[in-house]
């Protein structure tokens, strides 16, 4: 990253054209730009229409003006925005303004919201919340999102912290007056029950982990089954769009395709996969390869085969959770037992059905979590590094005082770097690098 000292700019909404564009400033000559393009600054925090003109002093557009100052703004320094209309030529216009003013740069990726942090307006736990809440698109993405940025998550590993650090002073008190007759050897046992139970209680968050993983990135479903089943037709029909080629042709699919759904509130990424059968075609071959080694990680296979041919043996395929379904129901009449629903893609029976069953699914693997929980590896990888920590300390506790007192502080100081109260210098072009340009 350039120096802090400059002034960034960005286009801080989305896609144009729309409505209305925010280009946002912030550093120490966003005042000085709003000055020159507006004409003045506005009170803080009130928003004032105001003709916004070029180095000319024409006309780029009017516009509201808000004004934020440091330290009471987003990024904790002086910012300014300017809600435009939001047509490509205006925007490009007024950034085009902007460049032109000296100590004035564009902003990279993330680095409104790194100078938050720098600036102690809100940790790292936070910021990744954010950067979550921006890509969000179901409501349990957004809730997950919530509870990290709006600091839920943070608390939970700033109160271990404290514990932590409490308890290791206490140790480190009784280790000082360990002569002294009247210090009671239960206080230590106290101390160390309270240790074993944040212990528990860490280790039974990141066992959230994997719930965490799957509400963020998708619920993993793979639609497989023999050529000409109706796995692409199938795939089609829930995404209502004609996504995947289907033809009466067996082995018409190679490529694995994915559509994501909203189901209940979770994101579900949906998969089709090639027909599995034996052949000699290599690139079929390839697909069928493919198809199973996804089946293999998923979390629910969908298992089609057509009501009119004999049904395959799903033990063959995986031993993941799997549905049994019986496809083109429309094209039988009579027995259609064995299955664990039946439906067509044609004309859209069961579809409902299924999309219940998968929603059932979810609702038993992650229905009633609480959602404050460890959603990125980075967070976990912490996590473990205290969990370790503590339990070296926790089995060490009878035989030196001074080692637990250590790895009781070692961590502490391992939660304090899922927050970034404890230094993490090296890692912050990593994490705010993924954000998005004007967060
Ligand atoms: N009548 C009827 N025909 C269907 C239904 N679903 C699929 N078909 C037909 O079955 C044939 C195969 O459908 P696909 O969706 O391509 O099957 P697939 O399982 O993706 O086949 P591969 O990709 O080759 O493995 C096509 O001719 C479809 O029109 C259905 O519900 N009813
Ligand atoms: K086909
Ligand atoms: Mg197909």
């Amino acid at each position: 990253m350039s120096s802090d000292l400059d002034t960034i700019y960005a286009l801080s909404s989305g896609a144009l054209p729309a409505g209305v564009a925010v280009v946002r400033i912030s550093g120490p000559e966003a005042f000085a730009a709003c000055q020159a393009i507006a004409g003045a600054v506005p009170q803080p925090r009130r928003a004032r229409l105001m003709r916004l003109a070029d180095a000319e002093g024409g006309a780029i557009d009017t516009g509201l003006v808000l004004a934020f100052r440091a330290p009471a703004s987003f990024t904790g320094e002086d910012c300014v925005e300017f809600h435009l209309h939001g047509g490509r030529a205006v925007v490009r216009a007024m950034l085009d303004r902007l460049s032109a003013m000296p100590g004035m740069r564009h902003a990279e990726a993330g680095e409104f919201t790194r100078r938050a942090f720098e600036n102690g307006k809100l940790d790292l736990v936070e910021a990744e919340g954010l950067s979550d809440m921006i890509v969000a698109e179901t409501e349990m993405q957004r809730r997950l999102a919530m509870e990290q940025a709006g600091g839920a998550l943070s608390g939970l590993y700033e109160g271990w912290a404290r514990e932590l650090t409490h308890a290791r002073a206490m140790i480190e008190a009784e280790l000082d007056f360990s002569d002294e007759e009247d210090i009671p050897g239960s206080v230590s046992a106290t101390i160390w029950d309270g240790v074993a139970a944040t212990t528990e209680a860490i280790r039974s968050h990141l066992e959230g982990g994997q719930a965490a993983e799957i509400i963020r990135d998708g619920y993993q479903v793979v639609i497989a089954g023999p050529p000409n089943a109706g796995k692409s037709s199938l795939l089609n029909a829930l995404a209502r769009r004609d996504i995947a080629i289907v033809t009466d042709v067996a082995g018409t699919t190679r490529d694995i395709l994915e559509v994501q759904l909203d189901i209940g509130g979770y994101a579900v990424r949906l998969y089709d996969t090639a027909g599995l059968r034996e052949t000699e075609d290599v690139v079929e071959a390839e697909g069928v390869r493919r198809a199973r080694a996804l089946a293999e990680k998923a979390e629910l296979v969908l298992l089609l085969n057509d009501l009119s041919e004999q049904m395959s043996e799903a033990s063959e395929l995986t031993d993941r959770d799997c549905l049994r379904i019986g496809t083109k129901v429309d094209m039988v009449s009579g027995e259609t037992g064995g299955y664990d629903l039946v439906l067509s893609a044609k004309t859209g029976e069961g579809l409902d059905r299924l999309i219940a069953a998968i929603g059932d699914r979810l609702a038993v693997r992650l229905g009633g979590l609480s959602l404050s929980l460890p959603v990125r590896e980075r967070q976990r990888g912490y996590l473990r590094e205290a969990l370790t920590h503590l339990e070296a300390a926790l089995a060490a506790r009878t035989l030196s005082p001074e080692f637990p007192s250590e790895a009781l502080r070692a961590a502490a100081q391992s939660l304090g770097r899922i927050t970034g109260r404890v230094d993490v210098e090296d890692l912050l072009d990593v994490i705010f690098s993924s954000f998005c340009v004007g967060k």
